[in-house]
């Protein structure tokens, strides 16, 4: 129910539950809510989801009495009965906390604020708290998946993309789909994946809900929200070396990232001091990009449109993409055409070469680094920033801070793509080196230029990607997580005054 109205849509019901009249402790109604037998039972309780400022959302009660408890008890069944036809809540999940992500309250938030929520909704959750990193990824291989209806992970970005990329290699290795084929049409998890944020950037999170609030992504899930989500496979040679679904960012981003890992003790502030850091001993990366754009998307980079709630470009992408069935015996496709509608190449000196295949909004940047990016489209946004004296970079790192056009700067271009590669100039090579990256596809070059060093990694959704000579691919909604994409903040009206939407 949003605060300024009166309609309750008995989609975002949480429960319902007999309340009994208590001698004891009571809570601000003068009830609390326990199981009751039907005859003692007078009155019971609608949880309700209350949409606050900010696309938050609290669980809301509302106490109904009645005179008779047959009466009473026959509004619990069927209202209980009704909730049951929610084909897409989840029943049965299986939670992975890190207890070490962000501020390391990963556990704390998920018995305080997410258990007591999901006992309400009935669900019941198999809870693995981590013992190592890559500990969720290795047990997805192996656990039992059958009977979940999905997957939650308490945590930030990184232990997100721990969960992703289990999932999704699972799925393929079941289904007999080579991961390190790039062309290959992967087959899509049936399971979806809800995220509690508990981390430091919480960028997915902040994405697909528009906010990174514990309760709010709990109630996305206990409601059972669906929001298809695009996912990036990253490969070098024949070998995929990970899934991504954010930000992927090689030069600053990645030397960023790169320091950060050193300070994971600092917290979350260790972003804002290597980001400090490394804006202070900005590099230059050369390389050149080749990448395939979205050409028939009608969408752009520049548009003013935001994928919100229910999004168009996303709906039609997906109306396009539908999946078609793997066949191993096909051939990888035909070599890739330069020129119109195929590929295109820029080769240059750059600060940073991101990839945004969806806006990544975070606290850090409210708009995101793409801000007309979208979740479920089938593309990535790619953002060549090349060489510029430090100050006008500032100029474009500080327009994240507001709603300022940060990509209208001469040396930088944006193009909505389907896949992209990249391979760096490598310089201070010895010989054998050299021989090897050209076989890699790599660039080389002897000569040294001034303030150009040696390479950069990539930052995949907060991880680190040492390999500079990446191929990527955009598979479109290849997952689908417990969110529905960003609410459009207008007041919702059904009836003037109060009703059940059911
Ligand atoms: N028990 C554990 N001990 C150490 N590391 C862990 C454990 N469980 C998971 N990890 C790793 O911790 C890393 C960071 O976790 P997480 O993403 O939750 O927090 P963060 O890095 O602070 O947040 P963000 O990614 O949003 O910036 C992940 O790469 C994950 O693989
Ligand atoms: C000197 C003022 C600088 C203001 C700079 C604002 C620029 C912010 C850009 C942040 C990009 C965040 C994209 C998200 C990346 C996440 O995947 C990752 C892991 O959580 N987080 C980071 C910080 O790399
Ligand atoms: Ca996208």
């Amino acid at each position: 129910m949003s605060s300024d109205s009166n309609v309750l849509d008995l989609s975002e019901v949480i429960a319902v539950t007999p309340v009994e009249k208590h001698g004891g402790q009571r809570n601000k109604d003068g009830f609390s809510d326990i199981e009751l037998t039907p005859i003692s039972c007078s009155r019971f309780a609608v949880h309700y989801v209350e949409k606050k400022r900010g696309r938050v959302w609290r669980p809301g009660r509302v106490t109904f009495k009645c005179q008779d408890p047959t009466v009473c008890r026959e509004w619990i069944d069927r209202l209980q009965e009704r909730l049951n036809q929610e084909y897409l809540r989840p029943r049965r999940l299986l939670v992975f906390v890190n207890p070490f992500g962000g501020k390391k309250r990963g556990v704390q938030i998920y018995q305080q604020k997410v258990a007591p929520l999901f006992d309400l909704a009935r669900i019941k959750a198999d809870v693995i708290v981590t013992e190592r990193a890559g500990h969720a990824q290795d047990l997805l291989q192996e656990l039992e998946l059958n009977k979940l209806d999905g997957i939650v992970c308490v945590g930030g970005d990184g232990m997100f993309s721990e969960i992703l990329n289990g999932l999704i290699v699972r799925t393929q290795q079941e289904a007999g789909v080579d991961k390190d084929w790039l062309a290959a049409e992967l087959v899509r998890p049936h399971l979806r994946i809800g995220i509690i944020p508990a981390g430091s950037t919480d960028a997915v999170s902040y994405a697909t809900v528009g906010v990174n609030d514990p309760v709010t992504s709990a109630l996305h899930i206990i409601i059972g929200d669906c929001q298809p989500l695009d996912v990036s496979s990253v490969h070098y040679r024949s070998q995929l070396l990970r899934y991504n679904v954010s930000f992927l960012g090689y030069g600053f981003y990645g030397d960023v990232v790169r320091d950060s890992d050193l300070r994971r003790w600092m917290g979350p502030t260790r972003y804002d001091y290597s980001g400090f850091k490394k804006f202070c001993r900005r590099k230059i990366y050369e390389g050149e990009v080749a990448f395939l754009p979205c050409a028939d998307q009608g969408s752009s980079p520049y548009d003013q449109i935001r994928c919100t709630e229910g999004c168009l470009v996303c709906k039609q992408a997906g109306e396009k993409n539908k999946p078609t069935p793997f066949n191993p015996s096909e051939e990888p496709r035909a070599v890739e055409t330069f020129g119109p509608g195929g590929w295109q190449r820029v080769r240059g000196r750059f600060i940073a070469i991101n990839a945004a295949t969806n806006s990544c909004a975070c606290k850090k940047t409210p708009k995101g680094v793409s801000p007309a990016a979208h979740l479920a489209d089938g593309c990535t946004d790619l953002i060549l920033i090349h060489a510029t004296p430090r100050y006008r970079f500032l100029g474009h790192l500080l327009k994240h801070l507001t709603d300022s056009d940060r990509f209208n700067h001469s040396f930088i271009e944006v193009y909505r793509v389907r896949e992209f590669k990249f391979r760096p100039v490598i310089i201070e090579e010895t010989e054998d080196e050299q021989v090897e990256d050209e076989e890699a596809g790599v660039l080389s070059r002897r000569n040294r230029r001034r303030n150009t060093r040696r390479n950069s990694v990539w930052n995949c959704d907060g991880e680190i990607i040492d390999q500079p000579a990446v191929d990527v691919k955009v598979h479109c909604q290849l997952i689908k997580l417990f969110a529905r994409g960003i609410e459009e903040t207008k007041q919702s009206s059904c009836w003037p005054v109060g009703c059940f939407c059911a």
